[in-house]
């Protein structure tokens, strides 16, 4: 978080720290009070005993601009905090309640933001004169639409989220939701945007005590003392430059406060950072490998973190070719490292992540891309689409405008091609209306249909490879079937690449060309869907098979279960990451990994399942129990060959 925050972060929070204390502690400060008059010569540059020299009444500049501080930091601070007051909870009942209650909270609140604020402020002067008090009111009470706007955009999206569906199914009563579910949430993106409301703030305030609608003389203002030093810019411009560089300092340090707090808290920025390459692996002989003829080219992918705990390999090691027009399937586990290998593929990792090896798409290695280069590809050659179509939507902006973005940003059309593309696009993913669901939010649209936009989006530029990442895992059977079909007419009509990640057998039996199956980070099993299938070598892979359950399994059939648990990855076994787990592990299998060996498919195992006769179920058996050998014969011969 130190790192992220950056040196330009902690400078401007030393900066606010050093001009709130010399604000607070002002009357204990070893120099004259603001309103002494001749504590000096008039109009004197700085000098050793006035820092910041002395104003046409000989009155101490730097005293009067940290004196200043008081009034303009105190206005700044306390209009947020008023405006935060009346707003946040307007803004919370607004997106929370929504209906009636945010249609008139949003209509008075479009009206106040209307209303001219200099009228406002100078109709509050004249009635109820210029001091402190007023001036904060005036500037508190402006920002009053600003904050109920963002605190209600920010409700409207949290109100939605699965954890406040499950407090509600839970019959928690909504005001306890609001205060443990939405308000720490809301809390800290408004935290954020506080410190940018200062600045804002403090130069309002400054723009006001310049048009003489602020406190008023003797008490200084930075605006106030600007507005004085105005006269004196030609023969002592020291008077206007110091409050000038002050506020300036001041106000850049809120923004800057405020914008780093913004980013470490969007997880559009702090999940995400461009990778970092792993250094080869000392271990590793450097990986030489020859570019194919390929669309997309993976080689010894891996993507480890660092944790506290250890090196997490979350992928480790991963190779393998894609054609056009195939369907490429990633199947394994939960916590093999499924939705790691395609996020390190797309270079979309983590900050505490290091990845290593190479993707090669149409030849070219996407992992010497800069971040600005790896942007253009994403959309126009890799498309990806989510798990979950309600969180991959934004909550806040009509379908029109999501599914436009990526045409108009990417592809470079103007709004009324944009539109017509869009319109197209949806009609092609087998939305009905196209035209008014461009106008429709993510949560007036089924789940069915959402993913179905969010497919839309990801084809919009036309994609040579589009990710899937478990793509129908948040929608009903019937569904997904539809999406799959629909998935697989698409890369038909593009002639594109599928990778499709799901941990549902069936659908990866019925769609795919190729598997890929994982394990603890590692290819085990790979090879063309219908080989691996039929005569999955690895004891792993068919764990998996008879895991899945059947339509044909007679009723009060007990499912069978992988016995154990998938590996720590900080702390692997020793050999095989399955052995402690495998019916058929024997002594080498503790001892030595087993590389990648070939016949038909690739698999990793030193005991492999028989080639025939068919698949039978395993003996379920304790591990390392097991003292069948069901392929010694071909076992001894891969040996023997040296593999
Ligand atoms: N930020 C992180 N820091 C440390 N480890 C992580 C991080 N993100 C993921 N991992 C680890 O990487 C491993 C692979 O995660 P991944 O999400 O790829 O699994 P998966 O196979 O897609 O599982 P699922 O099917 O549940 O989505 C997991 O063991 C996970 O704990």
């Amino acid at each position: 978080m130190r790192r992220r925050l950056g040196f330009g972060f902690w400078a401007a929070v030393a900066w606010l720290f050093i001009v709130i204390c010399l604000a607070l502690l002002a009357d204990f400060l070893p120099f004259p009070r603001y309103d002494e008059t001749l504590a000096g010569p008039p109009r004197s540059g700085p000098s050793l005993a006035h820092p910041f020299g002395t104003d046409g009444l000989g009155r101490d500049v730097l005293s009067r601009v940290v004196y200043g501080a008081r009034v303009s930091l105190g206005v700044g601070i306390g209009a947020v905090l008023l405006g935060l007051g009346i707003g946040a909870p307007l803004g919370i009942l607004a997106g929370y309640r929504r209906r009636a209650t945010d249609a008139i909270i949003m209509a008075v609140n479009d009206v106040a933001q209307a209303f001219p604020a200099l009228v406002f402020a100078l109709a509050v002067v004249a009635f109820a004169g210029a001091n402190l008090r007023n001036v904060l009111i005036v500037l508190g009470v402006l920002g009053v639409p600003s904050w109920t706007r963002l605190i209600r955009g920010s409700t409207l999206t949290y109100a939605e989220r699965e954890f406040v569906l499950a407090a509600r199914v839970l019959g928690t009563r909504d005001r306890r939701i609001l205060w443990r579910e939405i308000v720490p949430n809301v809390a800290v993106p408004a935290a954020s945007y506080a410190f940018i409301g200062m600045a804002v703030v403090v130069v309002a305030e400054g723009s006001l005590a310049f048009l003489g609608l602020s406190v008023q003389a003797p008490t200084p203002t930075w605006g106030g003392l600007i507005n004085e030093g105005r006269t004196l810019m030609e023969t002592a411009p020291h008077v206007v430059l110091a409050p000038s560089v002050v506020m300036f300092l001041t106000v850049l340090s809120f923004n800057l406060v405020g914008d780093r707090l913004r980013s470490l808290t969007d997880v559009r920025e702090s999940g995400l950072e461009p990778v970092r390459q792993a250094a080869p692996a000392s271990s590793l002989p450097a990986a030489t490998h020859p570019i194919r003829d390929c669309l997309l080219q993976v080689e010894d992918l891996r993507t480890h973190f660092v944790t506290p705990r250890g090196v997490v390999k979350a992928v480790d090691g991963v190779s393998f070719t894609l054609e056009r027009g195939k369907t490429l399937a990633i199947v394994g586990e939960s916590g093999s490292g499924k939705s790691m290998l395609i996020r390190s593929i797309l270079g979309l990792l983590p900050g505490t992540s290091v990845r290593g090896g190479n993707v090669y798409l149409s030849g070219d290695d996407l992992t010497t891309y800069s971040p600005s280069e790896m942007r253009s590809v994403l959309g126009p050659k890799l498309g990806t689409v989510f798990q979950d179509p309600m969180t991959a939507l934004n909550p806040v902006r009509r379908i029109g405008t999501q599914v436009m973005e990526p045409l108009r940003v990417h592809l470079g059309m103007g709004r009324r091609q944009a539109r017509a593309e869009a319109v197209r696009l949806l009609a092609s993913v087998g939305i009905p209306d196209p035209e008014r669901m461009l106008r429709r939010y993510p949560h007036q649209l089924s789940g069915g249909m959402r993913q179905r936009v969010t497919i839309a989006m990801a084809l919009s530029c036309g994609p040579d490879v589009l990710f899937a990442d478990e793509p129908t895992t948040a929608l009903d059977v019937t569904i997904q079937d539809q999406v799959l079909r629909l998935l697989h007419r698409l890369r038909e009509e593009r002639d594109m690449a599928v990778v499709l990640v799901s941990h549902d057998l069936s659908v990866v039996a019925r769609w795919a060309d190729e598997v890929i199956v994982m394990y603890a980070g590692k290819v085990v099993e790979r090879g063309p869907a219908e080989s691996v299938f039929s005569r999955a070598r690895m004891p792993y892979t068919e764990a998996l098979l008879q895991a899945a359950p059947r339509l044909t399994d007679p009723v009060h059939h007990r499912l069978r279960v992988i016995p154990g648990r998938p590996p720590d990855l900080v702390d692997l076994p020793a050999g095989c990451a399955f052995q402690p787990r495998c019916a058929y592990a024997q002594e080498r299998c503790g001892r030595e990994a087993p590389p990648l060996f070939e016949d038909g498919h690739h698999y990793a195992c030193w005991y492999p399942l028989p080639l025939t006769p068919a698949i039978s179920p395993p003996p379920a058996t304790g591990p390392l129990a097991g003292t069948q050998q069901p392929a010694a014969d071909f076992t001894e011969e891969a040996e023997s060959s040296g593999r």
